[in-house]
This record gives structure tokens, C-alpha cells and sequence, in this order.
């Protein structure tokens, strides 16, 4: 099928993988699923699969509107009247959801970020946003982690940034080599995270409480 691009996206987020590209139009997109549906040997017209290129083309609106949505932005309001705390601030056991590049199959588990403030103080479910937008787009975990920490760092200026992603991968799992108790984990550190081994240890010991 060819794919003519349609509406141009623009992610304006630096750390995107996307920055500007053509998109399909949706019925592109639904036809597309019907292929898939026939490829792998059913009838896309039988009642029961009727419906189906609809939903998923729904369901793929859900599992990629990352791309839609911008990191920055969110970190972009910040509070300096903290007073006086000078400790890490993190946020353990954010669900993490998201779709692995090489085979668009699921990744599901947590992550944990930490960072040590500068001057600015960021609200904590935006670092749990944050999160949330570089999961939903497509790419493997180690990218994940970096993009968070990226954008962290980057917005917040802090003294140091700690991410670790512990997932379980839906294509080592159910296809491939099929081991289904395996999760991966992956971890980043910057600033004094990365050159004080205590601050480290500190952060691995309370994410793992
Ligand atoms: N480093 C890394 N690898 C990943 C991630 N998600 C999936 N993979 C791996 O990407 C690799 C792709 O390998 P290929 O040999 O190109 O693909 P494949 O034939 O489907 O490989 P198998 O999964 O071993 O069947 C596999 O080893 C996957 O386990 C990720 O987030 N990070
Ligand atoms: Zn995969």
C-alpha cells in the first residue's frame, strides 16, 4: 500500500524522535489494519471484524498521542518557595505503558525518577507526565530513560537527575524466545547522582522500598 503523507505533524519537543513528517489519513490507517486482519488469514468483512480497523486505529490514537504532546510544557511552570528543602524529590512506581519500536508490541512495568533541586521545583505529577508522554511513542526502554531524564534536566536545571525503568517486554514474552518472567531494567544518572555513590545508593535503596 502506498502511503501518501497527508497532514503534517509537528512535535515541538527537542528531545522527539519525530520532529516534522507526513502522516497517513485515517482511512489509510484503517485500511491498513484490514491488510494486517487478511494477512493473517481472517476475513476483515465478517461481522465480527467488521468494527475492528475502527478500534484499533482508536486504540493506536491512545497508545501514540506522545507524539502530540510536549515535554517542555510541562515542566515550563516551576515554584522556588521551597523553603529550605535541599533534599532528592522522587517519585517511585510510575506506570509505565508503552510500545517497543522493533516489533510495536507492549512494554509495561514502572518508573522511578529522582531529582535534586536547583532553584526551581517542579509540581510532581508533571514529572510522572513527563513519563507518560516519551512512553507513548514508539522506542526501546534505553531511549525512554534517556528521554525523560533529557527533558528533566534540561527544563529544570537541577543538580541531578535519576531514572530507572523496570519493564517486562510483550515481545519477549509471548513470541520470540518466550521467557516470561524476564524484565529489564534500565538506568540513567547525571550531576551528583552520577559522581556521589551515596546519593546514588540512596535513590536505588528508596526506589526499591
Ligand atoms: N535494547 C533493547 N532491545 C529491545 C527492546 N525492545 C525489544 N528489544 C529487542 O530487540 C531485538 C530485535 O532483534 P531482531 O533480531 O532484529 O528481531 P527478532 O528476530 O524479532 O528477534 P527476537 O525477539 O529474538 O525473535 C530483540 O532482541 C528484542 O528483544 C528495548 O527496549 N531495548
Ligand atoms: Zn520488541
Amino acid at each position: 500500500m502506498s502511503v501518501i503523507p497527508a497532514k503534517p505533524v509537528l512535535v515541538s519537543d527537542e528531545t522527539a524522535t519525530v520532529q516534522e513528517s507526513g502522516r497517513p489519513s485515517r482511512e489509510q490507517a484503517l485500511e491498513a489494519v484490514r491488510t494486517l486482519i487478511a494477512w493473517a488469514g481472517d476475513n476483515p468483512d465478517r461481522p465480527g471484524l467488521i468494527d475492528t480497523p475502527k478500534r484499533v486505529v482508536d486504540a493506536y490514537g491512545e497508545w501514540f498521542d506522545g507524539y502530540e504532546a510536549d515535554a517542555a510544557k510541562e515542566l515550563s511552570r516551576t515554584f522556588e518557595d521551597v523553603t529550605g528543602y535541599d533534599d532528592m524529590v522522587i517519585l517511585r512506581e510510575i506506570e509505565v505503558e508503552s510500545h517497543c519500536e522493533h516489533h510495536l508490541a507492549p512494554f509495561l512495568g514502572k518508573a522511578y525518577v529522582a531529582y535534586l533541586p536547583g532553584e526551581k521545583v517542579v509540581g510532581i505529577s508533571k514529572l510522572a507526565r513527563v513519563v507518560e508522554i516519551f512512553a507513548r511513542r514508539l522506542q526501546n526502554q534505553e531511549t525512554l530513560t534517556n528521554d525523560i531524564i533529557e527533558a528533566i534536566e534540561s527544563h529544570l536545571q537541577p543538580k541531578g537527575v535519576a531514572v530507572m525503568i523496570d519493564a517486562a517486554h510483550q515481545c519477549m514474552t509471548t513470541r520470540g524466545v518466550h521467557h516470561r518472567h524476564v524484565s529489564t531494567v534500565t538506568t540513567r544518572f547525571t550531576g551528583a547522582f552520577k559522581s556521589d555513590p551515596a546519593l546514588m545508593d540512596r535513590f536505588l535503596k528508596l526506589a526499591k522500598a
